[in-house]
This record gives C-alpha cells, sequence and structure tokens, in this order.
C-alpha cells in the first residue's frame, strides 16, 4: 500500500508534521511519499496511492488556499480513497475555547472544500518569533499575549505533541488498512 502525504507550510510546522507521519507509518507502507501543495497541484492522477493525508497551517482563520485547490483537483479520486486532514495552529495549543476554534475552523474548511476525509485532527503548531519580520513577531506577540499565550519574541516556540501526531499517523494507518471508519 502506498501513502502520500501533501502539505501547505510557511514556517515549517506542518512540513515537520508531514515528515513525522511519513516517518511513523514509513516502515508499515510499500511506500511513502511526501510533497508540498504546490508541487502536487502538477501530478497527472493519484492512482499510483491508495491513502492520502492533507496538512495545513491557520493563517488568519484560514487554511490554505493551495491545499483548498489540491481537493478541487482530485475531489473524485479522494471520494473513493482512505483519506485524513491535519489542521496546525497556535489555537491548537490553547484551553479547551481555543481548541474548539481550531476545530471549527478546521471544520469549517473541510464543508466549504466538500471534503469529509476517514480521519482528521488538530495539532498545535507552533510561534517561531525569531523567523518572523519585526512586523509579524509584533502582531503576534500581541495575538499570543490577549490569549495568555508565550510572548518572548526572543526564543522560537514549538507547541506541537509529537505523541499525538505519532498516534493519529498509526491510527491513519488502521484506517487505511482496515477499511475503518473515522
Ligand atoms: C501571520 C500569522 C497569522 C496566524 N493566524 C493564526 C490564526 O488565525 N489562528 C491560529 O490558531 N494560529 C494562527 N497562526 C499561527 C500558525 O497557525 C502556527 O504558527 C503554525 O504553526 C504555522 O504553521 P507553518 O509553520 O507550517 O506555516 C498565525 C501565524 C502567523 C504568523
Amino acid at each position: 500500500m502506498s501513502t502520500l502525504i501533501i502539505y501547505s507550510s510557511k514556517y515549517g510546522q506542518t512540513e515537520k508534521i508531514a515528515w513525522r507521519i511519513a516517518k511513523a507509518i514509513g516502515h508499515e507502507r510499500d511506500s511513502v511519499k511526501v510533497m508540498n501543495a504546490r508541487d502536487a497541484l502538477d501530478l497527472e492522477s493519484l492512482s499510483a496511492f491508495d491513502h492520502i493525508i492533507l496538512g495545513s497551517p491557520i493563517y488568519a482563520h484560514r487554511h490554505s488556499k493551495q491545499i483548498a485547490k489540491f481537493i478541487k483537483r482530485f475531489r473524485d479520486s479522494l471520494e473513493t480513497m482512505d483519506t485524513a486532514f491535519f489542521s496546525v495552529s497556535a489555537s491548537a495549543a490553547g484551553g479547551e475555547e481555543q481548541k474548539a476554534d481550531a476545530t471549527t475552523c478546521m471544520d469549517k474548511f473541510l464543508s466549504i472544500a466538500g471534503f469529509e476525509p476517514t480521519r482528521k485532527t488538530i495539532f498545535a503548531g507552533g510561534l517561531p518569533y525569531r523567523r518572523y519580520n519585526w512586523l509579524t513577531r509584533m502582531v503576534m506577540k500581541w495575538i499570543a499575549g490577549r490569549a495568555g499565550g508565550d510572548t518572548d519574541t526572543s526564543q522560537n516556540y514549538e507547541y506541537t505533541d509529537w505523541d499525538h501526531v505519532e498516534s493519529f499517523a498509526l491510527r491513519c494507518l488502521g484506517a487505511a488498512e482496515h477499511g475503518e471508519a473515522a
């Protein structure tokens, strides 16, 4: 069985999660390919894969346009395959209310895209202050401060729970191999 993992990522956390999922399921599959959504739009078809995992970060309450385009382009194929979706955000690192916001944002995106993945989840991303330009750093500091989050802009923060990532990866594998429901 072969898996294709597609991600969109601006500062690298969603990409890092995509590669960790690939590593977690790699030895159980015949092949695992990880691709940026931009490059994946050039694929002729998905016929070489039987399992697709899509990952997108949240920016300004929205998920990736590239991932939305990928879903639109391959909708017919995706409907017949085992699929999973993961959303990466700062909200997913917060309290129950913020996590609920991240889940609502993901569900809205999937509903508008007309995509019902076999499995879906939210992952906490990061706040890599040192990688932002000055303006973005100040804006993110202000937003994080209002939400009671980390505001020391001399540091990069990574909130991703890697055990959660690995358990999601293994559950995706189970769904693909046993035709399990979400
Ligand atoms: C300009 C900007 C806007 C963001 N907007 C949101 C948002 O609306 N909701 C949220 O939960 N996180 C937001 N984030 C946090 C990102 O989702 C988080 O940093 C994520 O890890 C980014 O993934 P990436 O490194 O793969 O690009 C924002 C980050 C930046 C820099």
